[in-house]
């Protein structure tokens, strides 16, 4: 493939929203190129994919995120004022006490939460003629990560919070009224969790020191002074709410499963195959689209200018359908992970480079012990899947089985649902 694109492109933002994942990539496949500009929102962007173009992103010498996010994704998913828009010093700051919550003993123990709390859903799951997973995922994550967090959850608002959490992730990159409901539900979180912050300071409340509601509630600003109770909300649900949005990748385990029995079995049947099934799952499917940042010193790559304040875009599914770093891009070969999920740049569907120093997500190890314990919960499950459609919709935003995975599972002893 050619390296450079002097092709410049009509603006994107429409084709976007009627296909997040792909668009950008055909992209690149017409202009024969990793590296091609265009207009996002009338704003010149300039979009890179595969290997190379990741560490170019994470140095961050050349691409900076303060102000890169759009208001838009700020005022749902991501929330104002967290570490996603923070740069050097305060960033790695802030960045220190997400990685002190993911000791493998920790991530183990939130992993032991969501098992229990799957084994009692499972119980009602076979009392109902059939569920949809993705919906009944989210009950059982938002406890599981409650507890975990050191967030209380009272029973008579635990539905109005699931919905809320659920609501950040699922409806912000939708239009129109799912947009501003998503929008609602980030006022609502934030109050809700700066709330407990507050209790934490006051003394009302106190969670163990291990946990992620005490680490934001004592976390120091640049100042040293306390975090504003907003700031430290939002950072905590940073933690709820990408562990509650877990479940799309969990319904694609389950998608994988049924869709590739043979490599399920092995996968089942052993801890580094359960491992590779995962990151495959990960790689293949998709979720999080691309991130943004914007030049900071200018420099040239690939023959494309990059002056500063450039908006500039790396597409993380299209660098995970790479063809010049995955053979055959498209297809499901858990094998290729067998020894590993090689350096920090490759499989990149949670960002690329050093989670501790830069923007990657911290949350990884969080997700991939989950989708494994989900894989073991659903070989163990007993259930089967009515007709249905399991065609990934990649116009949703985040994409998923347009059914949501519908499954009637079958009357099991308490102890069941997953061995
Ligand atoms: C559900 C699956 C998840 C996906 C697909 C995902 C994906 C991502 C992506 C693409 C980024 C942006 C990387 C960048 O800006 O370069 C990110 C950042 C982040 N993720 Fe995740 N994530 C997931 C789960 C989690 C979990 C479980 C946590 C809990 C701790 C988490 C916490 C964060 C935080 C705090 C950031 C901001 C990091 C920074 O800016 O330095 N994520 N994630």
């Amino acid at each position: 493939m050619a390296h450079r694109s002097t092709q410049r492109h009509a603006d994107q933002t429409f084709a976007l929203l009627t296909d997040p994942y792909r668009r950008i990539s055909r992209l690149f496949e017409q202009a024969g190129a990793d590296a091609i500009e265009t207009r996002l929102a009338l704003k010149e962007t300039a979009c890179l994919r595969g290997r190379e173009a990741a560490q170019v992103f994470y140095d961050e010498t050349r691409i900076s995120r303060a102000g890169a996010m759009p208001a838009p994704v700020r005022r749902t998913l991501l929330g104002e004022g967290g570490v996603q828009g923070l740069d050097g010093e305060a960033h790695r700051a802030r960045k220190r006490v997400f990685m002190a919550l993911m000791s493998p003993e920790r991530i183990a123990r939130l992993g032991d939460l969501f098992e229990a709390e799957w084994r009692r859903a499972a119980v009602e799951w076979a009392g109902q003629e059939e569920i949809v997973l993705y919906d009944a995922l989210q009950p059982v994550l938002t406890r599981a990560v409650c507890r975990w967090a050191g967030v209380p959850l009272n029973p008579d608002d635990e539905a109005k919070r699931v919905s809320h959490l659920r609501a950040l992730f699922d409806a912000a990159g939708s239009r129109g009224p799912r947009h501003l409901w998503s929008r609602y539900a980030r006022r609502r979180v934030d109050a809700w969790l700066a709330s407990i912050i507050e209790g934490i300071r006051a003394g009302r409340l106190a969670p163990d020191p291990d946990t992620a509601a005490y680490a934001w509630a004592w976390a120091s600003a640049d100042d040293g002074e306390p975090l504003a109770a907003r700031t430290a909300a939002v950072e905590l649900a940073n933690v709820l709410r990408p562990t509650v949005a877990t479940s799309v990748y969990i319904v694609f385990v389950a998608h994988a499963m049924q869709a590739h029995p043979a490599a399920a079995r092995l996968a089942t049947a052993d801890a580094g195959r359960r491992r590779a099934f995962v990151q495959e799952v990960r790689r293949l499917y998709p979720f999080f689209p691309a991130v943004i940042g914007r030049v900071r010193a200018p420099f040239r790559w690939r023959n494309l200018d990059f002056p500063v304040g450039r908006q500039v875009i790396l597409d993380l599914y299209g660098s995970n359908h790479d063809p010049a770093v995955w053979t055959d891009p498209d297809e499901f070969r858990p094998e290729r992970f067998i020894d590993g999920s090689g350096d920090a740049f490759g499989l990149i569907p949670q960002g690329g480079g050093n989670a501790l120093t830069g923007h990657r997500c911290p949350g990884e190890s969080i997700v991939v012990e989950l989708m494994e314990r989900a894989l073991g919960l659903l070989a163990g499950l007993n259930y089967r899947l009515p007709a249905q459609d399991l065609e990934i919709d990649f116009r949703r935003l985040p994409a998923l089985p347009r059914s949501g995975f519908r499954m009637m599972t079958r009357r099991t002893s308490p102890r069941e649902g997953g061995a």
